[in-house]
């Protein structure tokens, strides 16, 4: 199973966003990754809908849309479509968890739960059947740049344990801190999605980059 990677867009230069999209398309990146925060269930905002048709309009691959947002479920049509083909919500977002991610694959796209460091993933047993991926935050929510916490680990070899006994087909997902002295650990530990922001777009070349962490 070949390592899917999603570059983050928040890190990317928004006064040259088609500049930015088109260097994606052009890596070895497999995922558009979209940030939408809303000031509210995380401390930061990043930009909403129109941004993301806007993105889908030049993107030639999928877009993986991860909603820091509260009542994502009012927006789960309207992301998809403006080009969303994966959604992930926040397990501490949703109170009918299984309700929404029956509406995200009801719209016809991967569903993804994400779950910030201190959220024990026991909390995914009665649902990981259901998932297409789990997003394990490994910095809190809200910003790009910051430093990777290291008990991520820990947390994917538990998460690919349940994984394995539960039968699901879930990928493990991994979002913040990312970069090539840490990718290869967070897929030998049982990952197979990177999300990496600052790593890739602060980078001097972006797209070897993104080669490093291809693994
Ligand atoms: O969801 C988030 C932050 O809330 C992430 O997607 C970050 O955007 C990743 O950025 P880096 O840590 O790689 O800079």
């Amino acid at each position: 199973m070949k390592t899917i990677i999603a570059p983050s867009v928040l890190a990317a230069d928004f006064a040259n966003l088609q500049r930015d999209v088109e260097m994606i398309n052009d890596s070895q990146a497999d995922w558009f990754h979209i940030d939408i925060m809303d000031g509210a269930f995380v401390p930061n905002i990043s930009f909403g809908i129109p941004v993301t048709e806007a993105i889908n309009r030049h993107a030639k691959k999928p877009l993986d849309v991860h909603l820091m947002i509260n009542n994502p479920d009012q927006y789960l049509e309207a992301f998809k479509n403006a080009g969303a083909e994966m959604i992930s919500v926040h397990i501490e977002a949703c109170t009918h968890l299984h309700r929404t991610i029956q509406k995200i694959k009801e719209l016809g796209c991967w569903a993804g739960v994400a779950v910030n460091p201190h959220t024990s993933i026991t909390l995914l047993e009665d649902i990981i059947e259901d998932l297409d991926y789990v997003c394990l935050m490994s910095v809190n929510p809200g910003f790009g740049g910051q430093k990777f916490i290291e008990k991520t680990y820990d947390k994917i070899r538990a998460l690919k344990k349940m994984i394995d006994e539960k039968g699901s087909k879930a990928r493990i997902q991994i979002d913040g801190g990312v970069d090539e002295g840490n990718a290869a650990k967070l897929i030998e530990a049982g990952a197979s999605i990177l999300v990496a922001g600052s790593y890739v777009f602060k980078n001097e070349n972006p797209k070897l980059a993104i080669e490093k962490i291809k693994i």
